[in-house]
């Protein structure tokens, strides 16, 4: 089983002068987890030296080329991240991203020596129809490349419908989808067993213990509550202490 991750995703929220919140929260680590911090691109350059893992939140396909306004992840490489994003709900809604899209962006994160997380997950009204496993099935399938092993791939199952809006399934649905989803990764992959798979939406220093008490949850994908140390430690604690 992969080390536990505690991933912390900035969105576009961040100037220069917020990277201070990074000191502080390296002045309080000492837990036996992985912690990323996925940060604008702009500032990722600028966090050298720190003792947690950097990441970009999306990378284009393609390696170079006429793409304005897009970076490869190459580039994130080169300035220093390990790890990037890919397939976040909000890249599939705002930008039209599909999961083809997203297997060939999480295709070049792993030509660039990336680890790439890559997000799936259902609407509210694909759970109410009762679509929620086949979705992730779908998701899966034209998601992640053949080229995904463990060490390069981490899955984050982010039901849409919990991100930013303070509503969490219930440990028992959380438990289903993860299931689920190790299921369909040992199915594919000679070392699926071992694939990073984290839950994403609304975690909270008050949720998160539940959560992390979920079989196969082996970290978290943590949006608002990752912006300032005084939220995101207590997370990174729970997760330590599960
Ligand atoms: O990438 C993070 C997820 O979208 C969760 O965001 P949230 O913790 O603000 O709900």
């Amino acid at each position: 089983m992969r080390r536990k991750l505690a991933a912390g995703n900035w969105k576009m929220n961040g100037l220069r002068a917020d990277l201070a919140a990074l000191d502080t929260l390296a002045e309080q680590r000492g837990f036996d987890v992985d912690v990323l911090i996925c940060l604008p691109a702009t500032l990722i350059g600028s966090c050298a030296g720190l003792p947690f893992a950097i990441g970009g939140q999306d990378c284009h396909s393609a390696t170079h080329g006429a793409h304005t306004g897009d970076i490869s992840a190459a580039m994130l490489a080169d300035i220093g991240a390990t790890h990037v994003i890919t397939g976040h709900s909000e890249r599939r809604s705002d930008h039209h991203e599909t999961d083809a899209m997203v297997a060939a962006k999480s295709r070049a994160a792993h030509e660039a020596g990336l680890t790439a997380i890559i997000c799936i997950g259902e609407t509210l009204v694909q759970r109410a129809d009762g679509s929620t496993l086949a979705v992730i099935d779908a998701q899966l399938a034209g998601s992640v490349p053949d080229c995904a092993t463990a060490d390069n791939t981490v899955i984050a199952y982010e039901p849409i419908w919990a991100i930013g809006t303070g509503k969490v399934p219930t440990t028992e649905q959380i438990a289903e989808v993860h299931a689920h989803i190790r299921a369909r990764l040992a199915a594919r992959f000679a070392d699926g067993a071992d694939f990073g798979i984290l839950y994403g939406g609304s975690v909270k220093a008050e949720n998160a213990a539940a959560i992390f008490a979920v079989p196969h949850v082996t970290g978290a994908l943590v949006g608002g509550a990752s912006l300032k140390p005084a939220d995101f430690t207590p997370i990174i604690a729970a997760l330590a202490a599960s």
